[in-house]
């Protein structure tokens, strides 16, 4: 509600969206029979639409997938406006309806150019996609930010949900795609890639791909390297990714001349936060030039600092690579006297590797991560923790993400702060800091021997290809960025979404990031699983809680913001 409240302006919403509201499907009935009530805060708009569909050729029954027929041609259904409005630099397109019920819509091609022709969806004639009943996505359908539902609670908020769509606003032979990788590295970058070569070859006949060599700068400072399925074939067997990647040299027109130039007319950006901020700034400028370029972002992040989704692609892989240094922590710290194993892992802001694997291990006593601060000396600190289970265990692991204890190490180390070529923080290595101040204290103050390895296997982690299940959610979010575009969306990032694939406005993906809420009962999962003290007052429990309701994404995804909770929140943190 406070989403519609502070709406602006007012423009055309694209002739797709509520497009099943008129007769698109004439040979079968669809089970959208009428509009969603228009409330106050909707407006009517009439919109022409310039439907070409030439061929019909059937090839099954026409009531086992979605025809699309010539049958609306000319006529000029009224459509349903959305709102548009200006906040932070990026167009927010909000669509209300009953009962508290906001889609958090993306750009289309028809927000800005009018009277852009549409052709049939080819995979209706597709002979492995045109046996499925009901293929092609309703456009009306929404995908729910949220799953937990309370009796009188407002609907909420919903994505588009993605998918193909009946009609589309290529001609195979008209597109002309690339594909630009950016950022860190990450497992399933190459599937991704291998996934929109395949999917725009093989489900919509689109034979033109370019790979933009080295990130955002190789589109103005690099060649291009061609891509077909043959190229493509086994690079998901590889960690990495097959074009290289960068941080740094984002140049908003030179990128846009170059796509201009090169008649690009999709353009596919594989990259965590940083990236889809770029890949946003390269959309408002395609559309404030007029051009017909979809803009098509698929997230990317080993850390899974990304809001909105469930999880990010390469994030189980890294999850997995990381038990196997956990082993070898544990192994190395069960053979040594008063053995202690201690494991960094990836995570600038956000610890979900840790946790996650130390979850998953369960042979880990104390997980350190940036969202929980810490604190060695005194009662309730780490050194207490670690002598009380060196002498009640002999042994013990201590996982640590990398972006743990940052204002101790700046602190006692007096560092000046150094950027990447992007702009992000570049990080002391916490883990050495902490393996000396360990051995410093034990060997110096207490006396007591110990035997402490320190592993790092951040970047193994990442270098590595995507497992099986990363492999299948790469091909449905690049499947998914390719139907989106065909079908004239732009200017949205590809994600999961309680589920579901969905198309998010990339304000929603750039404008805060996704950390571990040590509140949530994730985290007090972890707390019991390793016993480890929370390093926390009652107090902090409940200013955390005030300052961030946003919940953890993976698994545990709906917290109760009920404040009678923090009282028994208090109790347990106690
Ligand atoms: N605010 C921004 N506006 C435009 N471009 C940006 C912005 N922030 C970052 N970029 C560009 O996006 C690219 C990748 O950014 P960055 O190095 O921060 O990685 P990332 O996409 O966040 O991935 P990772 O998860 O590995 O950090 C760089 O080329 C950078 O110049
Ligand atoms: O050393 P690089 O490649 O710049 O990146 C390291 C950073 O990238 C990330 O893996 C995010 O992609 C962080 O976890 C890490 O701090
Ligand atoms: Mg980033």
């Amino acid at each position: 509600m406070a989403l519609a409240a502070s709406l602006s302006s007012v423009s055309l919403l694209s002739p797709f969206q509520w497009s099943t509201f008129t007769p698109c499907l004439p040979h079968r009935a669809s089970t959208h029979k009428s509009p969603p009530r228009i409330t106050s805060t909707m407006v009517v708009i009439a919109a022409s639409d310039t439907t070409t569909c030439r061929h019909e050729r059937r090839v099954f029954a026409p009531q086992y997938r979605g025809g699309c027929s010539p049958f609306g041609q000319g006529k000029k259904p009224a459509k349903i406006g959305a709102y548009v409005s200006k906040m932070g630099g990026s167009s927010k397109k909000i669509v209300t309806g009953d009962a508290g019920y906001v889609l958090e819509d993306v750009p289309h091609f028809t927000d800005y150019i009018p009277d852009l022709p549409t052709h049939c969806n080819p995979l209706q004639d597709h002979p492995a996609y045109c046996v499925v009943k009901q293929y092609f996505v309703h456009d009306e359908d929404t995908v729910t930010e949220k799953v937990i539902a309370h009796k009188n609670g407002p609907r909420g908020l919903h994505f588009r949900r993605a998918g193909p769509r009946q009609k589309v606003y290529f001609e195979p032979d008209e597109v002309h795609a690339c594909i630009v990788t950016c950022g860190g590295l990450c497992p399933g970058l190459n599937t991704v890639i291998r996934e929109i070569v395949c999917g725009l070859y093989h489900m919509y006949g689109v034979k033109r791909v370019l790979g933009i060599d080295g990130g955002y700068k190789g589109f103005y400072s690099r060649n291009t390297i061609p891509l077909t399925p043959k190229v493509v074939n086994d690079i998901h067997k590889r960690g990495g990714t097959i074009l290289g990647t960068s941080r740094g040299g984002h140049d908003t027109s030179k990128i846009v001349d170059s796509i201009h130039d090169r008649g690009i007319n999709q353009v596919y950006i594989i990259g965590g936060d940083g990236t889809q901020k770029g890949a946003s700034v390269i959309f408002e400028e395609i559309k404030r030039r007029g051009l017909k370029v979809a803009v098509a972002g698929i997230p990317k992040t080993i850390d899974n600092d990304i809001p909105v989704i469930d999880r990010s692609f390469g994030f189980d892989t890294a999850v997995e690579e990381a038990q196997r240094a956990i082993n070898a922590a544990h192994v190395e710290a069960e053979s040594g006297e008063n053995g202690i194993g201690l494991v960094k892992v990836m995570g600038r802001y956000s610890g979900f590797i840790a946790m996650y694997a130390t979850l998953a291990s369960r042979d880990v006593d104390c997980c350190l991560i940036p969202e929980s601060p810490f604190y060695l000396e005194g009662a309730g600190g780490l050194f207490e923790y670690v002598e009380r289970r060196l002498k009640e265990n002999g042994h013990m692991v201590i996982v640590i993400a990398e972006g743990a204890g940052q204002e101790l190490l700046s602190e006692s180390m007096h560092s000046a702060d150094k950027k990447d070529a992007s702009g992000n923080k570049l990080l002391l290595d916490v883990g050495l800091w902490l393996s000396q101040k360990i051995k410093g204290h034990f060997t110096k103050k207490n006396k007591m021997i110990i035997n402490l390895k320190y592993i790092d296997p951040t970047y193994m982690i990442r270098a590595v290809p995507s497992n099986a299940s990363d492999n299948v959610y790469c091909t449905l979010l690049a499947q998914s960025a390719v139907h989106g575009a065909m079908a004239g969306y732009t200017g949205f990032t590809s994600g999961l979404v309680n589920g579901r694939h969905s198309y998010i406005p990339f304000y929603r993906i750039t404008e805060k990031q996704n950390k571990v809420v040590i509140t949530d009962r994730m985290w007090a999962r972890l707390l019991s699983s390793t016993n480890q003290p929370s390093f926390l007052t009652a107090k902090d429990v409940i200013e955390d809680k005030r300052e961030d309701e946003s919940p953890t994404q993976l698994l545990d995804n709906q917290s109760n913001p009920d404040m009678s909770n923090l009282v028994k929140k208090e109790i347990y943190c106690n």
